[in-house]
């Protein structure tokens, strides 16, 4: 059964130990444009939960989780597709959309506590085969790292999707439709 349900929450009034590069904020990312008015992270609450329960894990090893993208308006999805209209790497906001348009889906990656990053392979929206989870011509570090962070979102209820090694989908039992309320920066 589908829920409509338009209530999310603000991950930074949950916890104060993420760090934050809302790139969709800002001009640094595929779009070459600022399409979120405020840098903010909004989910469900059973995703913000999970999210937390990851943090926790990393930090005890030494790392945090540092949030690319939360939810996101299906309008913001559309302005994506028309951009790039490649389903491997943007979900079709014509067909069942994406599941960041429910606010159950997250990008991001994690740093060490002092901020220092850790290397992935690629940039955060790298839209090519080395951001893969299969792709393995990588340092064998970077395949470390990229584990790490598969292992412990799984761990707490996220999947992958194989052609983006920053993007995870929330199992939740919940069937949110997609979303176009625009983020609240008040
Ligand atoms: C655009 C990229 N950051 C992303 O989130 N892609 C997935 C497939 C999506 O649009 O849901
Ligand atoms: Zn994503």
């Amino acid at each position: 059964q589908e829920v409509s349900d338009t209530t999310f929450v603000d991950l930074s009034e949950l916890s104060n130990a993420f760090a934050y590069d809302m790139r969709y904020a800002t001009e640094n990312n595929f779009l070459k444009e600022q399409v979120y008015d405020c840098p903010k992270c909004l989910l469900r609450k059973e995703a913000a939960d999970a999210l937390i329960k990851a943090n926790e894990l990393f930090r005890e090893k030494g790392y945090r989780i540092k949030l690319f993208d939360c939810y996101r308006p299906l309008d913001i999805q559309k302005k994506m597709w028309e951009i790039y209209p490649n389903a491997t790497y943007v979900a079709n906001p014509y067909k069942s959309g994406s599941i960041h348009n429910r606010g159950l889906a997250v990008d991001l990656t994690i740093e060490k506590l002092d901020g220092t990053s850790v290397e992935m392979g690629t940039d955060f929206d790298f839209f090519g085969e080395a951001a893969h989870h299969d792709y393995n011509k990588l340092p064998y570090e970077v395949i470390e790292n990229r584990l790490l962070l598969k292992n412990t979102l799984e761990s707490v209820g996220f999947r992958p999707i194989s052609s983006e090694w920053w993007h995870y989908n929330f199992n939740s039992p919940n069937k949110y439709v997609p979303a176009n309320t625009p983020l609240d920066c008040n």
